[in-house]
């Protein structure tokens, strides 16, 4: 096993057909070891989200090579696809809630994408889980009756309670006050330690920089600065 969870070698990723055709990631060549927080930063347009969905299985790689967990992604096929993602965690804006499923029901699909577990241990897992993101009396709640805090928490506990290898996560703190923000953070970089999760995170959200392992900057589509504070 190496310490990597994933390299990148000269990525480059084009969206647009015929003349609309626009380069989107330049050459990115990146090493990204297991159990750290990496954040990708840079303005908008600059290629962050292409570059997280690429690594997170969620577009086809079409230029260069991408190795995720010691597999290579470009040409896999999709039950080669289909498996890798069930070992990874996604955490996008708050908004991808099942609206008519409790917290607790929201979480639980987090396990049974997977198969894992009877009922009984699905449901103290998830329990188990909102009880960490501090949810406890918010077991049987809709997401229509939390905060976007709360609802936020709430994708963090589904995304986490599967104990997925790698988190990719775009702006999960974009909903949420300083103090929240730090307790996601918090925990992702706890699970990292215990768990040797590895979570790769887009944001602007300069607030929790000081948290990162390494923050990966990107311009037009091109690694500009790669530091580990
Ligand atoms: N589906 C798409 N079709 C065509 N162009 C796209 C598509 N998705 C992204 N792009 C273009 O690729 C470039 C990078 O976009 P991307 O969303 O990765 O940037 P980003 O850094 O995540 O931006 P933001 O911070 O605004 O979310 C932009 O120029 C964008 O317009």
């Amino acid at each position: 096993m190496t310490d990597m969870a994933i390299q990148t070698q000269a990525l480059d990723h084009f969206f647009g057909e015929g003349e609309a055709r626009k380069q989107a990631i330049f050459d990115v060549n990146l090493e990204i070891e297991r159990g750290k927080l990496t954040i990708l930063m840079g303005p908008s347009g600059s290629g962050k989200t292409t570059l997280l969905t690429l690594m997170g299985c969620l577009r086809h790689v079409q230029s260069g090579s991408v190795n995720l967990l010691e597999r290579e992604l470009k040409g896999a096929g999709e039950a080669e696809l289909v498996r890798l993602r069930r070992r990874l965690g996604f955490i996008f804006q708050a908004h991808n809630l099942h609206e008519s499923l409790t917290a607790t029901q929201n979480v639980l699909m987090g396990l049974q994408v997977h198969g894992k577990g009877n009922a009984a241990k699905q449901m103290a897992a998830a329990h188990h889980m909102l009880r960490l993101v501090g949810l406890e009396d918010r077991l049987d709640y809709l997401p229509g009756n939390l905060s976007g805090g709360q609802k936020q928490r709430v994708a963090v506990a589904r995304a986490l309670v599967s104990n997925p290898n790698v988190i990719f996560a775009d702006e999960p703190t974009a909903a949420l006050d300083k103090v929240s923000g730090h307790n996601v953070v918090d925990m992702l970089k706890t699970m990292g330690r215990e768990r040797g999760t590895t979570t790769v995170m887009v944001t602007h959200d300069n607030r929790i920089l000081e948290l990162a392992d390494r923050i990966i900057t990107l311009e037009e589509g091109r690694v500009v600065s790669d530091v580990r504070p």
